[in-house]
């Protein structure tokens, strides 16, 4: 296995490596550039990759995961967890199979380690500008798509089945009805976004949450550097002899989320890997639980100001307060 360790994916018995490489870059590179980053990265020791088809990062790691294989730097696919997800366009009964079949073909593997729903909305036509027409966005008929995310995993195509962007309340309307419970609830999770209540509501009802943007995606369009640049961060880290992207990473891991940082830089994902030896004091925990709240990527940001996002949005940030 690789140099993270695991984490419990809630109560089911199986387990999460606690790091794994995000794949989204931005702006966008090409197909190569991904490549070379996951075969960097596994050579590093990462074994747990985050990509979606929304990305379009599945094909390039599906080609480093068989080139890591057949050189042998990889012994066995299991030693693998990959995510991937469930785009809008296809989150609808009928289209889920077919969806997670495309995904598996894109990345050379006979079935997925955990495939979530990407957001709770769905789409009724591909992205080609932003904003995106409102009449194009539409609630998840949620009962049936689970229906159908319970069929990839009774199929043997993914192991596990789980959310991205879920709120408390949605994880509770699931759970009313799920015959497999969510297992993961990919969520942005960091010491400027701390999902306090969604962490509480998670962890009694069993569901792993997975820390999307843990360094505040410094330098994309929807994150900055708060993290990075934060004077509280780095007095902490200047005193450990640590980076402030560590002392970020070490506090998601201390809440016990597994987390996806991407960096597509040599020593960054090394860096971002270096977190497990150390910890931070009761002293250091209570600094980082005083920053103000502010997230990152927002739905508005990506689709339109439309008032449907709006309330989601509204919803979502309910689960961050204090
Ligand atoms: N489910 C969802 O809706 C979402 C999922 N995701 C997933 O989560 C992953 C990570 O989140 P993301 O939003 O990319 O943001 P991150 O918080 O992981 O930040 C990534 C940025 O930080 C930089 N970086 C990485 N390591 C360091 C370091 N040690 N010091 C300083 N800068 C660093 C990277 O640059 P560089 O590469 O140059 O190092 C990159 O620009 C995504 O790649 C994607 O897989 C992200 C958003 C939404
Ligand atoms: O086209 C839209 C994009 O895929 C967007 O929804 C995602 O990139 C999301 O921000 C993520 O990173 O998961």
């Amino acid at each position: 296995m690789g140099v993270a360790p695991e984490v419990p994916l809630g109560c089911s018995g199986k387990t999460i490596p606690a790091i794994g490489l995000g794949t989204v870059a931005d702006p966008r590179v090409d197909a190569e550039t991904t490549k070379a980053a996951v075969h960097e990265a596994i050579k590093a020791g990462y074994r747990h990759f985050d990509t979606a088809f929304a990305y379009g990062s599945e094909q390039p790691l599906g080609e480093a995961i068989a080139e890591a294989l057949s050189l042998g730097l990889v012994k066995s696919r299991d030693e693998f967890f990959i995510t991937t997800k469930l785009w809008c366009t296809f989150a609808e009964r009928d289209q889920i199979v077919s969806a997670i079949k495309m995904s598996l073909k894109n990345l050379q593997l006979d079935y997925i380690d955990m495939y979530l729903i990407h957001l709770p909305l769905r789409l009724t036509q591909q992205i080609t500008k932003t904003p995106v027409p409102k009449e194009a966005i539409k609630p998840l008929d949620i009962e049936s798509v689970w229906e159908a995310m319970e069929e990839c995993q009774n199929l043997g195509l993914t192991k596990g089945i789980g959310v991205s962007n879920f709120s408390c309340k949605m994880l509770a309307h699931l759970l009313s009805f799920a015959k497999i419970p969510p297992a993961v609830n990919q969520v942005e999770l960091n010491p400027f976004w701390r999902q306090k209540k969604l962490r509480e509501f998670c962890k009694e009802k069993g569901i792993h949450i997975t820390a999307y943007s843990p360094l505040g995606a410094n330098g994309t369009r929807w994150g900055d550097n708060r993290i990075v640049g934060c004077d509280v961060l780095n007095e902490i880290a200047k005193a450990k002899g640590k980076t402030t992207a560590q002392v970020s990473l070490r506090w998601v891991y201390e809440q016990g989320a597994s987390m996806i940082p991407k960096s597509f830089n040599k020593e960054r994902m090394r860096q971002n890997l270096d977190i497990f030896d150390w910890c931070l004091t009761e002293e250091e925990s209570h600094k980082i639980n005083q920053l103000p709240q502010r997230k990152g990527s927002t739905l508005t940001s990506i689709f339109g100001p439309h008032d449907f996002l709006l309330e989601i949005e509204a919803e979502l940030e309910q689960d961050s307060e204090a």
